[in-house]
């Protein structure tokens, strides 16, 4: 059984993902740090405070390094490079409590509004069900204890259509989200 737990950062992934491996007995898989490892990366980006991926190297490496793999966890940002999977989770959180969570982090402004604007856009689902159409399980997690999202990924109980833009106050978070990336742009 290969479970994906993927979503924007700050969800709950990693929590989620270590949860799971201790109730399954499951091996733990955390991409991003294998990238970091194997040196997977082109350049850090200053500015966001991130590696930028190349995406080819990651996706050679993980067919070898996940050849073999059975009963495990992968926890990822990056659901396209997973070479397969049974399901794929996609943990949801609703965008102005993740941006709580981002600025506690105490990230860099461009890179809390470029990874809540993805949320409330759905970027990182999107990508997951292009992949690996029919197994991919978007749960809302902003409500819900570790407890009960593990009792949903148990038993498939996935929220079907998460919009957060149905909010009116989201849609002018978005617009504020907007105007923090262009005025970074702008300055470049
Ligand atoms: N369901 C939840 N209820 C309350 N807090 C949560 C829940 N899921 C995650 N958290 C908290 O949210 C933060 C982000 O969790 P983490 O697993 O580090 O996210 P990610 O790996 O997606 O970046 C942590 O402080 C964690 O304790």
């Amino acid at each position: 059984m290969i479970i994906v737990i993927s979503g924007t950062p700050g969800v709950g992934k990693t929590i989620v993902s270590k949860e799971l491996v201790k109730r399954l007995n499951l091996k733990y898989f955390h991409l991003s740090q294998f990238v970091i490892d194997e040196k997977l990366y082109i350049e850090y980006d200053e500015e966001r405070q991130s590696y930028i991926i190349d995406e080819d190297k990651v996706k050679d490496k993980l067919e070898i390094a996940l050849k073999e793999s059975d009963n495990i966890v992968i926890e990822s940002i990056y659901p396209s490079l997973i070479p397969k999977a049974d399901i794929v989770v996609v943990l949801r959180k609703n965008p102005i409590v993740l941006y709580n969570e981002l600025k506690n982090r105490g990230w860099p402004e461009l890179k809390i509004a470029e990874n809540v604007e993805a949320e409330i856009l759905g970027v990182i689902s999107q990508e997951a069900k292009e992949a690996f159409n029919g197994k991919v399980c978007e749960i809302d997690v902003t409500k819900i204890s570790i407890d009960q999202i593990i009792n949903k990924i148990l038993n498939k109980e996935c929220d079907y259509f998460i919009d957060w833009l149905s909010d009116t106050e989201i849609q002018s978070f978005l617009e504020n989200l907007d105007n923090i990336i262009s005025s970074h742009e702008n300055n470049i």
